[in-house]
């Protein structure tokens, strides 16, 4: 069975964010990852992690596109300023919370000069902070019309380009199935780029046991891979109390 993970951004949301971190590790959970832990000190995240006992399995780089502001610069011309004042934010959080992984979010753009724009700020931050781990992920265009990385193969090529060892593929099921209809198919097709992974049902992005992917059939295939990362509940629950949608994870 993968190590499941618990993405606090969406899971436990009935309760504070600070008191989310208790209730993810009494439901069994033992990693946790929060998309935008900017709004509060860092320092109060990492007491919460310490004091639960949980690990930090990734942070999003600002800015906070959860609370309307742009989802990311990498990919944007003429946003490198803001892009390289972003990643050192991060890694002024990471310094205390030591997150495993930071996505680095592409943001709004197209075409060959965003991609080569994406190449050269990857690789700038890759080179900036070499002992972290970063990764890129893909999201379907109904969710992010506009989002520059919506597309797995875009993905793989932007990796090869960036050529560095600490940058790597978030894996998505919700978005994996929207952009390309089949979740397990991409999860083998791109296992060996993959890094960490994401799961939600597609395409209401509710809980596993919902929707058109066979989790069982991507939970073996992953344990089969060999993969040995964190596999991040990030869906919406579709009942009140998060606890009651978690039942995918006892079977
Ligand atoms: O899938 C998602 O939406 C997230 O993993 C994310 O990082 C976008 O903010
Ligand atoms: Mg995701």
């Amino acid at each position: 069975m993968p190590r499941f993970a618990a993405n606090l951004s969406l899971l436990f949301n009935e309760l504070p964010y600070l008191d989310r971190f208790q209730a993810a590790a009494q439901a069994g959970f033992s990693a946790v990852e929060v998309l935008f832990p900017y709004d509060i000190a860092a320092k109060e995240t990492h007491r919460a992690l310490l004091a639960n006992g949980l690990e930090l399995a990734l942070i999003n780089a600002p800015p906070p596109n959860y609370t309307g502001g742009e989802p990311g610069y990498a990919a944007v011309p003429d946003c490198t300023a803001r892009f390289q004042s972003d990643i050192r934010r991060v890694m002024r959080y990471a310094e205390v919370l030591r997150p495993g992984l930071i996505h680095v979010m592409a943001g709004y753009a197209e075409g060959s000069e965003a991609l080569d724009c994406f190449v050269r700020n990857l690789q700038w931050a890759a080179d900036f902070a070499p002992h972290q781990r970063f990764t890129i992920e893909p999201l379907n265009p109904v969710s992010q019309p506009g989002y520059f990385l919506n597309d797995y193969g875009l993905a793989a090529e932007v990796l090869v380009q960036v050529n560095r060892p600490n940058l790597g593929l978030q894996y998505d099921s919700f978005h994996a199935q929207m952009i390309h209809g089949d979740a397990l198919s991409i999860w083998c097709r791109y296992r060996d780029r993959i890094v960490h992974a994401q799961i939600g049902a597609a395409p209401d992005r509710s809980e596993p046991g919902r929707g058109d992917i066979n989790f069982p059939a991507l939970f073996d295939a992953m344990d089969h891979s060999g993969y040995a990362g964190w596999v991040s509940a990030e869906y919406t629950p579709s009942t009140s109390r998060t606890e009651a949608s978690l039942h995918w994870m006892r079977q």
